[in-house]
């Protein structure tokens, strides 16, 4: 069908035109939405500048509906200097589309001077250092690679920026070597000759002389673990323990929660190692619970404002930030201008997992060079005095070394997650296709109960079977149901019986996850969530008799103050208690059960299946990732690395079609930004 309304497209005569009018090109623009190659917005964005500057060009109107679009799909900038070479790099449209591009492009300047003047040229667009900012629209970023941004995101990248810059050159309080070396050495260990370099015991002596903590690494790294640890120095050498304010917080609930559990289980853990001179209980206790960072900051509904800002900054020492990869540019802004300057940000996240859906990518930003180090001698110097850590050469080259890399840390030894699925998430990272097939092949060869299993074609029903039965011994949905049959059948004696019946059902269902690239079709989230209803009530595991039925699993869409529910978090409706004829949702918030009404419940989804974006932060035993024929750009390295790393004993695999894995491998996201080129010198506003 849109390969139909792309071809439809190419039948344009409007490019026969020797010139192009502004009127022809807006008409353009409309047949590129009419085929769905741009959105509505993107075009009206176009019609906006036109309404604004009677005079603006058809390059000028060109590049706002592509920034426009850009910026639909995670993009903060748009670089010029691709879009006139190489539009295909930037507006990630399918062959068809091809010479419906060139076509258009034949009628715009090829070199990029006079696209810079043309949009120089208009009111419309602030040229930085050149014009005073006087809420123009659109902001171009002029110099060797000129980037052209909306005027929001150009705020957010700058208010990032000069934030993040003032962080890592501002020097963070002296530390005294002496303490911090007896510390570290009782949390760590002392130092051993010949050890390898322990990145995690870096992480920490670094972190802690400075505003600015990154701590990258895969799963089972150690990232939480890291943390507890940098937490336990804090509080050892802060002047005053009982003083020092802490915040926890994740882009998530369910990553927050996840936090808090982890981090407070490892500082407990710590509490004998650092007797005498730490009472880590009591700092525990104290700590309070881990909020999503819209909590945190105070989101007002339905307005983009915050209740704390830079003029009513957040009251804390130290915030730590986990999932940092699901923080989108304008929520860093918002975090970093409520964060007092003399408050500790200790970033943690997978540099390589996907980033969030709203634009930017911040910590994949930060992290590009954290692979090689980049270390200054006088951090090198740093590490061997206070951690007994030697940092070799290779970690030391002068092309990476930037105020931000004495920050950064990536953490390189996976605890927990070795085995086939470790080195599948390992190739999939390297770019190495041929390895990821040859992995899952030599595992499906062996059996259904084996760590990996793939499979390609459909029918999609065959997906919502296995779903349900799970495949060889690895958990379905069928465990989850059976256990709701269960309480179905008993009389709870007690509302604690019920509740631990409720908790039981919870885990079952958090046992094992579809996950979906796309939403819409038989192989996306839509689809798939009906064939698994179906599948289950023909099975007699679950009776669906209205929207609301018992055993439905949903996952909340929107932030929900009121009912203390945040977006992503999954519950699910089951009996009440006090009235067992009526449906509450249920969701797991800790240890605690939190219940909602359903009728109260308004913004939510069924969640047999879900997008790969919306499982970042949890893990299953059992995860099945299904890569859809139609899922286009949204198919990408990140993706399918995302969607294996969700799965702690097996992972399946479903692809609509020959070549869709190995061309997602193959298709890592490069989400265009001006971040770190303003790191080094942000510019004016
Ligand atoms: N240096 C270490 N020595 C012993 N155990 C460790 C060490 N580092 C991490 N672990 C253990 O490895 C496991 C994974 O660590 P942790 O949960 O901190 O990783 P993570 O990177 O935060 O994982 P996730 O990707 O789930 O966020 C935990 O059980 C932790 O206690």
């Amino acid at each position: 069908m849109k390969a139909k309304r792309v071809r439809d497209v190419q039948t344009l005569d409007l490019f026969a035109a020797p010139e192009l009018s502004v009127a022809d090109s807006l008409t353009v623009l409309d047949r590129f939405s009419d085929a769905g190659l741009l959105r509505r917005l993107d075009t009206a964005l176009a019609r906006f500048v036109h309404s604004q500057d009677a005079a603006a060009e058809p390059a000028l109107l060109v590049a706002a509906a592509v920034l426009a679009q850009m910026e639909g799909r995670g993009h903060s900038c748009l670089p010029l200097q691709a879009l006139v070479q190489a539009p295909n790099s930037v507006l990630a449209w399918p062959a068809e589309a091809l010479a419906a591009q060139q076509a258009l492009w034949a009628q715009l300047p090829s070199d990029v001077a006079p696209w810079l003047a043309t949009l120089a040229r208009s009111p419309v667009v602030r040229v930085v250092g050149r014009d005073a900012d006087a809420g123009q629209p659109l902001v171009l970023l002029p110099g060797a690679e000129p980037l052209l941004y909306l005027r929001r995101y150009w705020d957010y990248e700058r208010t990032v920026a000069e934030h993040l810059a003032r962080r890592t050159t501002v020097e963070g309080q002296a530390v005294d070597d002496a303490a911090v070396r007896h510390w570290l050495d009782r949390l760590f260990g002392p130092p051993q000759p010949q050890a390898p370099l322990d990145w995690q015991k870096l992480a920490c002596a670094l972190a802690l002389r400075g505003r600015l903590s990154v701590i990258t690494g895969g799963p089972g790294t150690g990232k939480t673990y890291t943390a507890a640890r940098l937490l336990a120095l804090l509080f050892a050498t802060a002047p005053d323990a009982q003083q020092l304010r802490v915040a926890l917080a994740a882009p998530t609930g369910k990553a927050a929660a996840r936090l808090k559990q982890s981090i407070d289980a490892a500082l407990l853990q710590l509490h004998d190692a650092v007797q005498p001179g730490l009472d880590l209980k009591t700092l525990v206790q104290r700590m309070g619970a881990a909020r999503t960072l819209h909590a945190l900051l105070g989101a007002r509904p339905d307005t983009r404002h915050f209740r704390h800002h830079a003029g009513h900054p957040l009251d804390v020492d130290v915030l730590i930030v986990d999932e940092a990869s699901m923080v989108h540019l304008e929520m860093m802004a918002a975090v970093l201008q409520a964060l007092p300057p003399t408050a500790r940000l200790v970033l943690l996240g997978d540099k390589d997992q996907l980033a969030s859906v709203e634009a930017g990518a911040v910590l994949g930003d930060l992290c590009r060079g954290a692979q090689d180090g980049g270390y200054l001698p006088d951090t090198v110097a740093y590490a061997q005095r206070v951690a007994g850590q030697s940092i070799a050469p290779a970690f030391t080259t002068a092309q990476a070394a930037t105020p931000l890399a004495q920050h950064t840390v990536m953490l390189r030894e996976s605890r927990r997650f070795g085995g086939p699925i470790g080195e599948l998430a390992l190739a999939v990272n390297a770019g190495d296709a041929a390895q990821a097939q040859h992995l899952l092949l030599e595992q499906t060869r062996s059996g259904l109960d084996g760590a990996l299993w793939a499979h390609q074609g459909g029918p999609a029903t065959a997906i919502a079977a296995m779903a349900v039965q799970g495949r060889g011994t690895q958990a379905g949905y069928a465990a989850y149901a059976r256990q709701l049959q269960a309480g179905r059948a008993a009389r709870w004696d007690s509302e604690a019986a019920h509740q631990d019946w409720v908790r039981s059902v919870l885990a079952a269902f958090d046992r094992f996850r579809l996950l979906c690239a796309v939403r819409e079709g038989d192989w996306g989230v839509a689809g798939l969530n009906r064939a698994i209803e179906q599948v289950l009530e023909r099975q007699d595991l679950l009776r669906k008799d209205g929207e609301w039925y018992l055993g439905r699993p949903v996952m909340v869409t929107r932030n929900d103050a009121q009912l203390g529910v945040s977006n992503g978090d999954i519950g699910m409706a089951l009996p009440s208690w006090a009235d067992p004829a009526r449906l509450r949702v249920y969701f797991a918030q800790g240890e605690q059960l939190h219940a909602v009404s359903t009728a109260r419940l308004a913004q939510v989804e069924t969640a047999f299946a879900m997008t790969v974006h919306k499982s970042q932060g949890s893990e299953f035993e059992h995860t099945a990732l299904v890569l859809a024929a139609q899922g286009g750009h949204v198919l990408n390295r990140e993706l399918v690395y995302t969607g294996i790393t969700r799965a702690r004993q097996a992972f399946s695999l479903w692809s609509e079609g020959p070549g869709l894995l190995a061309s997602a491998i193959g298709s890592p996201t490069q989400r265009s930004s001006g971040l770190l080129r303003f790191l080094g010198a942000p510019p004016a506003a």
